[in-house]
């Protein structure tokens, strides 16, 4: 092996490695990614179209931090000498106008995983102000504009490509009114622009536009389906792995054929009984060791019979598990048969698909606030179990940070509920699957798996 291979090979395994506080080293290495593209989104459409609500509405969706919006507008040239003299003569719709190279490089700055500053446009001056504004790189950007679909250089940059359809008389409507109020403008300057200019560029230029977007949006931020269609694909596209991006403490077990094969088995309606608990029980097991491997450990060294010394740890000794009845009763074999003698509690939660929960049974270990809690459920769907099973344990003086959640599948939706209230606990998983149906099943799921495992099922 070369050294710069070398190099390289160790740079990874450093990043891959993290010293945690309490000094001991952890290797998430299996269970990290490495990040990927950004998913990145054109809208474009006419002038007033709503093409800024219509973004906005997708980035209160996908839950904010991680989708920056780039604007268009923010690209314009300043204009100065004659052309601001003349500026009822400038065409503001014209591609042109804009320095669509600066927008090009900026994209790329960001989608490379590089913070940019975006320039600021002053529609009063109709100039750029000296300061841009900070954009850090994210794993969505929304690039916003009448003509952002005009430019193939631009509409390459995109995974999807979204036209928002307003009504023409709206659109002169709402842009008379924002004109006038923000833009300090007169009502006879605004309808010559729009019939000198406006219109015949929005013509020429952005509703040929319209032929290259993947999704058309009638009624522009009226039309709450179309969003949520948007929404949804995005979510499908980033995946499992962008979770686990927004929340560090999520950690999907790296995936193998032999674990998709037993997730084949346990989620095909087909399988026996038999066959369920036996392959569900195989996948717990390696869900159990690798939440064992998020615990801390001391090092030791030890003297093997060569006589040489081995640089060991040592595994942490204050450890129980707590089951939620009665699915997470099917991990508690796995955790015994690694962690000798644990005390194991339990949890009876009642309630059904997005309705609240009730706590109706616990029995725990008495000094279970001075333990590190594997928590055991293999389904996490809405989340509300697992919400109300943590707060539990939380008011019994468990420290959040003490707490592993370890669980076979799970909902995103479960995800965002739990990590978003209780964001130092971890949560163990093998697989992140789509989405929740309307009982708030998991999605493709594997169906009630207490009554697979159990055999209280009708089959
Ligand atoms: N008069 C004037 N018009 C400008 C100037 N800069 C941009 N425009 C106009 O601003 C429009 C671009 O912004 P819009 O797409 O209408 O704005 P928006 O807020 O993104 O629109 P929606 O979100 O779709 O409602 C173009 O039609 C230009 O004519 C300027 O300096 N002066
Ligand atoms: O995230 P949630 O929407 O709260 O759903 C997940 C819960 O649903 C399942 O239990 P269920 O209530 O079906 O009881 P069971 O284990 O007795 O089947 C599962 O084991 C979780 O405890
Ligand atoms: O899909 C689901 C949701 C909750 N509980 C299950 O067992 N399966």
């Amino acid at each position: 092996m070369d050294s710069e291979t070398l190099n390289t090979l160790t740079d990874g395994i450093k990043r891959h490695l993290s010293v945690q506080s309490n000094g001991s080293v952890s290797s998430p290495s299996s269970t990290r990614h490495i990040p990927k593209e950004p998913f990145i989104i054109g809208v474009a459409g006419g002038t007033a179209s709503g093409k800024t609500t219509v973004c906005n509405m997708i980035i209160s969706q996908l839950h904010d931090q991680r989708v920056v919006l780039v604007n268009q507008d923010s690209f314009y040239h300043s204009l100065s000498g004659e052309k601001l003299e003349k500026v009822h003569e400038y065409n503001f719709d014209h591609p042109d106008s804009f320095n669509t190279d600066l927008l090009l490089s900026c994209m790329e700055e960001l989608k490379n995983g590089r913070a940019v500053s975006i320039p600021n446009y002053d529609f009063k001056t109709h100039k750029r102000t000296d300061h841009g504004r900070q954009v850090n790189p994210s794993d969505v950007i929304i690039v916003e504009g009448i003509l952002v679909l005009h430019d193939a250089r631009v509409r390459d940059l995109m995974n999807m490509r979204v036209f928002v359809d307003t009504d023409s008389d709206l659109r002169l409507a709402r842009r008379i009114q924002r004109d006038t109020v923000e833009r300090g403008r007169n009502i006879q300057n605004v309808l010559d622009q729009y019939a000198r200019f406006v219109k015949p560029s929005f013509e020429e230029f952005i509703l040929p536009s319209k032929k290259f977007a993947d999704i058309i949006i009638p009624r522009g931020a009226d039309n709450d389906v179309a969003i949520d269609l948007i929404v949804q694909h995005i979510r499908t596209k980033l995946g499992q792995h962008d979770l686990c991006k927004i929340y560090p403490n999520v950690f999907v077990i790296s995936s193998t054929f032999q674990i998709r094969g037993m997730h084949t088995l346990i989620r095909d309606v087909n399988t026996t009984k038999h066959d369920f608990v036996f392959y569900a029980d195989r996948l717990i097991r390696l869900v159990v060791e690798h939440g064992l491997g998020h615990l801390p450990f001391t090092e030791r060294q030890i003297t093997t019979p060569t006589g040489s010394v081995y640089p060991g740890v040592v595994f942490c000794k204050r450890l129980c598990g707590v089951s939620i009845i009665r699915s997470g009763e099917s991990m508690e074999n796995a955790l015994r048969a690694c962690c000798k003698g644990i005390k194991i509690g339990k949890i009876l939660i009642h309630g059904e698909g997005n309705n609240g929960r009730q706590l109706i049974y616990e029995k725990l270990p008495a000094d279970i606030s001075s333990r590190q809690v594997l928590l055991l459920d293999p389904v996490l769907a809405s989340g509300n179990s697992a919400v109300k099973a943590i707060s539990l344990l939380l008011s019994k003086g468990v420290p959040e940070c003490n707490i592993i959640f370890l669980n076979l599948i799970a909902a995103p939706q479960g995800i965002h509920a739990v990590c978003k209230k209780f964001p130092k606990l971890k949560i163990v998983t093998s697989e992140i699957d789509e989405t929740l149906d309307k009982d708030a099943r998991v999605i493709p799921g594997m169906g009630e798996f207490a009554d697979r495992y159990f055999g209280t099922d009708s089959n």
